[in-house]
């Protein structure tokens, strides 16, 4: 195909403003996919995804459409809206020419738009904005339109209103795409050059790598080297999505489709690599992709021990489709024999637990999240610590960093005072404060992830009533006042409740997960005394007072199968307890030390 009728384009958007409802009016609009075919969000094709409504993996389909006479392609490539996914939009991005900036006609630009926006303008796409869901009686496009203009520096004038659920101008953004989108550069006849911006995990076919061919032109049967692997294939299926795969002779310059060339994991496959000939004259490696960042780590434990096995296949398989995710095998006095996990955020951490609850079918113990730091010990040594019992004694310590994000927030003026000092109270540092129209505030912090990571997200809702939204990039590493805190129960210190926490919190956090431990500790038949401590200074203490519990008690009269009944209930209570010395201790005793100490006896939701 003459790359002059091809355009590649993605939507970017804020979370829930329309953009796979878009997406499937789209491929409705240009016969792509038929009414009747119709299943809703077709390019959500993971179950989880369908579940919780948002985009995780980034996919791309094709779409033939007449204008003018002429046939042209379109391949719409599908990116996350969240920000722990932010790596997979500039992947998806590097492939376009063009992106059209959904947003929603009534809530206006948000945190996520701006992000994205920004990082689209970065990679010098053609950016056509959109305003969806105009059917809304409430709907102030124009309004919308100025804080665009205003936060963006876009020219606005021209968006187009749509609804992407009536289906009303979808038509007007195919029109869009094809005369504002710039179409690829590329020479068919050059040698080949393509990247590699995704794969997935087929279970016959193994992995199915996405590319966008840059130069040249691939057929079915070449023998292909990847650049960076340094390996080479034969390449046994290509095509395109028009949603399926549908198999094609050749890709040439300019095009997005699939290759399948007998790869058995997703772990040779190097997303951001280039594809070039084996044999003949070969193409200049493309700049790759950064690698993704894991942010925030949580250990994930069996509650019984004996799954450990099957934890570590269950992990390996939802490795090889989620290579950004990490994990390696450690061992808590607490816990037992665990894995450390790596994720790129709190949401990433989410999903990939469920899943495992859901398709292995095994019950987890889950340590508090933390994220990374670096640490310079006296004698120069630094390390990188995963995990808070790997943080070395005090006394050893020259300098302890941790990672800083700058979080936007936009938000409704009336709350700017509440997200001022939900910062301030979390030692943020106000980087900027922005109207983007007289009611919509966008305010700019740099603040400690390990502050993000708690429980920020949560409280910007809670202010907000649910109508802030924030985003984050990694700023960097500072030096902190900071303290390992341990907790000690009946004495005995347990590894896996250990935080890493602001010196001048430590006191008030203490004391919270204290009170909050004993909560979550139900009594024994003796006391047991729970203790904060930094180093040997004890700073907060709880006792359980000891209990006599004899549940069955009650069933005198010698029913035994009501007597089994209740024993059973018992042992359910205790699948997802751990047993520390003689103390059972709950699952979600293990989050505790994420209690803050803020409210009197809150309990967080997360
Ligand atoms: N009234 C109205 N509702 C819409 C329109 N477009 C989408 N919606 C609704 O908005 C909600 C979010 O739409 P999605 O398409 O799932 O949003 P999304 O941006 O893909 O969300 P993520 O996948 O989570 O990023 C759904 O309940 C849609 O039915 C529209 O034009 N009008």
């Amino acid at each position: 195909m003459d790359p002059k009728y091809i355009r590649n384009f993605s939507i970017i958007a804020h979370i829930d403003h329309g953009k796979s409802t878009l997406a499937d009016r789209l491929l409705e609009v240009t016969g792509t996919v038929s009414l009747r075919e119709m299943k809703e969000q077709l390019l959500d094709d993971m179950d989880l995804e369908r579940q919780r409504g948002i985009t995780i993996k980034a996919n791309s389909v094709s779409m033939r459409v007449k204008h003018e006479g002429q046939e042209y392609e379109l391949n719409l490539i599908d990116t996350p809206g969240h920000v722990d996914f932010q790596y997979e939009v500039s992947r998806s991005l590097t492939c376009c020419e063009g992106a059209l900036l959904l947003v929603d006609a009534f809530q206006g630009v948000e945190a996520q738009t701006v992000a994205n926006a920004y990082n689209a303008i970065e990679h010098d796409l053609e950016i056509v904005p959109v305003l969806n869901k105009i059917d809304l009686t409430h709907a102030r496009p124009d309004e919308v339109k100025e804080e665009i203009e205003h936060t963006l520096g876009l020219d606005a004038t021209e968006a187009i209103g749509c609804s992407a659920k009536t289906g009303l101008n979808c038509d007007q953004v195919i029109k869009a795409v094809i005369d504002r989108i710039p179409p690829p550069t590329g020479d068919p006849k050059a040698p080949l050059q393509a990247m590699v911006f995704d794969s997935v995990y087929d279970e016959f076919r193994g992995a199915i790598i996405f590319v966008r061919v840059m130069n040249g032109t691939v057929k079915k049967g070449a023998r292909i080297k990847f650049l960076q692997a340094g390996t080479e294939h034969d390449v046994v299926e290509l095509g395109q999505k028009t949603p399926k795969r549908t198999a094609k002779p050749s890709l040439s310059a300019g095009q997005v489709g699939y290759m399948v060339c007998n790869i058995k994991s997703l772990g040779q496959v190097h997303i951001g690599d280039t594809v070039t000939v084996a044999r003949g004259e070969q193409a200049k490696a493309l700049p790759g992709y950064e690698e993704p960042k894991r942010m925030v780590f949580c250990g994930l434990y069996p509650s019984d021990g004996q799954d450990f096995e099957t934890l570590r296949e269950a992990l390996g398989k939802l490795q090889v489709n989620d290579p950004s995710f990490v994990f390696e095998p450690e061992t808590s006095d607490a816990l037992g024999f665990g894995f450390r996990c790596g994720f790129l955020g709190l949401l990433h951490m989410e999903i990939v637990q469920q899943r495992l609850e859901q398709e292995a079918d095994i019950d987890l113990v889950q340590t508090a999240p933390n994220v990374t730091y670096k640490i310079q010990k006296k004698d120069g040594e630094w390390l990188e610590v995963h995990t808070p019992t790997r943080v070395p004694e005090m006394g050893e310590i020259e300098e302890f960093q941790q990672p800083i994000v700058r979080v936007s927030f936009v938000m409704p003026a009336e709350y700017v005072g509440g997200i001022m000092k939900l910062c301030a109270d979390r030692r943020g540092i106000f980087v900027r404060q922005e109207y983007l129209s007289p009611t919509r505030v966008m305010l700019v912090y740099d603040i400690a992830l390990a502050e993000v990571v708690y429980d920020l997200h949560d409280k910007l809702k809670s202010t907000t009533k649910g109508y802030g939204t924030m985003d984050y990039e990694l700023r960097g590493y500072e030096p902190g006042d900071l303290v390992r805190m341990d907790i000690l129960v009946k004495n005995e210190r347990v590894d896996a409740l250990s935080i890493v926490c602001d010196r001048r919190d430590a006191d008030t956090r203490g004391r919270a997960v204290i009170k909050k431990l004993k909560q979550e500790i139900p009594r024994h038949m003796f006391e047991v005394a729970l203790q904060a401590a930094i180093g040997t200074r004890i700073i907060a203490r709880e006792t359980i007072s000891a209990m006599r519990k004899n549940v069955t008690a009650k069933c005198y009269g010698g029913d035994i199968s009501r007597k089994r009944k209740l024993w059973e209930k018992q042992k359910e209570g205790k699948k997802r307890m751990k047993s520390i010395g003689q103390v059972d201790i709950p699952q979600k005793a293990f989050l505790a030390v994420l209690e803050t100490g803020e409210e009197e006896g809150g309990v967080k939701s997360r």
